[in-house]
């Protein structure tokens, strides 16, 4: 049998290769939270400490240029990687949730008015809420949810509806890290602009999975976070159309981000220096580059189609057993479902049970809200268990889950 992307990747990441202390192997199915990292990245990252560490941009040295030159490579990578049309359209920041917040604390406050809306939908994360929230006390604009269908997931229709000669941002993920749905963002994009409005997309789970053309989208803003696509922590990006980049005020001020500082005014940096104020993650960014250079040598449509197999594979296994019930679409009621399942077993609570996976079993889900309060609200629940999957988990791994899950349900029903 052809061997699996799974197994053929896995050597590359030492992390899954260990036991837990009571002597289970791991079983990593938490990537939605973050994923890991193959020795190339974490290689990339230490030569940079090692060999030429220093700070960018202004110093008139070996290392420093070379430490320009790599800082500078990772965002025309990142830039590739999305198809952005220049490197100046992507803009280093510490997460996705920064890069939101850049979003709103600069376009947002310069560009919202009393009354104006910002279409959201329910099932968005935390990071794509509260800024909102926040910039609508300041600004007086103010926040329109879109519902959920019956399938448990984003009603478009209902999104299409919403727009108006009011709306001035579309807020929406690409793929939920709770529903697993993906949202067609192309056309959400045309409806946006249709009506004079911008549209800023959450790919945190779909650019570390398949192939994202900014361009092709027709997105005005993008954000997303290097950890969860193979990089390090610390970095994350913002893409953001060079024309509206440009007419943006700074987001923070300090260093990097300036042109010339005088006592009673400064003048800024050209985009994306203007965004980026005071030292930035070095490393962190070239470990991104790496991740990027580790996931295109493999190919992200071949990582997609992989997934999509696999999530259904873990999404048939998991709805088979007693008591579970899975949120979001099915895999037939959705086109390429994300490889990830939100669930909760009768009876049982979700932090109980990963509790008991990971002690048990060295099974690692995640259980709680996923950052995603409202949407579990609105699905009636406080709170859910998800197994989520990347290239390198196996069906092996969704495997050693279901068994390791039936042990669980059973272990606790027998004490009722
Ligand atoms: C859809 C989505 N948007 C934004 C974020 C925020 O990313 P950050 O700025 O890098 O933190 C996450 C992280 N999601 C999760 C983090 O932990 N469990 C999760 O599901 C996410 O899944």
């Amino acid at each position: 049998a052809p061997v699996s992307l799974g197994h053929s990747t896995r050597p590359d990441f030492e992390i899954l290769h260990q036991k837990v202390p009571n002597g289970s192997k791991l079983v990593y199915l938490d990537n939605a939270a973050t994923s890991q990292k193959p020795s190339a990245v974490i290689d990339a990252v230490n030569n940079y400490y090692r060999s030429y560490n220093s700070n960018v941009h202004r110093g008139i040295h070996f290392l420093s240029a070379r430490a320009t030159d790599e800082y500078e490579m990772a965002r025309k990578k990142v830039a590739a990687f999305i198809n952005a049309s220049q490197s100046s359209e992507i803009v280093f920041t510490r997460n996705a949730t920064e890069a939101i917040n850049l979003v709103a604390y600069s376009w947002g406050i310069s560009n919202l008015k009393p009354k104006d809306e910002i279409v959201v939908t329910v099932a968005e994360h935390h990071s794509a809420i509260v800024p909102w929230q926040l910039l609508s006390e300041k600004t007086g604009a103010v926040l329109k949810f879109v519902s959920l269908t019956e399938d448990e997931v984003p009603d478009v229709k209902m999104l299409q509806e919403t727009l108006s000669n009011k709306t001035k941002l579309v807020v929406v993920h690409h793929v939920s890290n709770v529903l697993a749905s993906v949202l067609p963002i192309k056309e959400i994009a045309k409806w946006a602009h249709d009506t004079g409005a911008r549209i800023l997309v959450d790919a945190c789970q779909s650019v570390p999975h398949m192939v994202v053309d900014v361009q092709d989208l027709g997105v005005d803003f993008l954000v997303a976070s290097s950890h969860k696509m193979c990089g390090p922590t610390g970095v994350g990006f913002l893409y953001g159309k060079s024309e509206i980049l440009a007419s943006m005020p700074p987001f923070l001020g300090g260093g990097e981000m300036i042109s010339d500082v005088f006592l009673d005014h400064s003048t800024y940096a050209d985009p994306p220096s203007r965004f980026e104020a005071g030292t930035p993650a070095i490393g962190e960014a070239i470990g991104l580059g790496a991740a990027i250079d580790y996931l295109s040598e493999i190919g992200m449509q071949k990582i997609h189609d992989y997934e999509v197999e696999l999530g259904n594979y873990l999404y048939e296994n998991l709805r088979k057993v007693p008591g579970v019930g899975i949120y979001g679409p099915a895999p037939s009621q959705t086109v390429d479902r994300a490889a990830l399942c939100s669930f909760n077993v009768e009876g049982l609570h979700p932090t109980d049970l990963a509790t008991f996976l990971d002690q048990q079993h060295g099974v690692a889900i995640r259980s709680g809200h996923h950052c995603a309060q409202p949407l579990h609200r609105y699905l009636g629940i406080n709170a859910s268990a998800r197994a989520s999957l990347y290239f390198y988990n196996t069906k092996e791994d969704v495997d050693d889950f279901i068994r390791a899950l039936d042990d669980t349900i059973g272990f606790f029903n027998s004490f009722k």
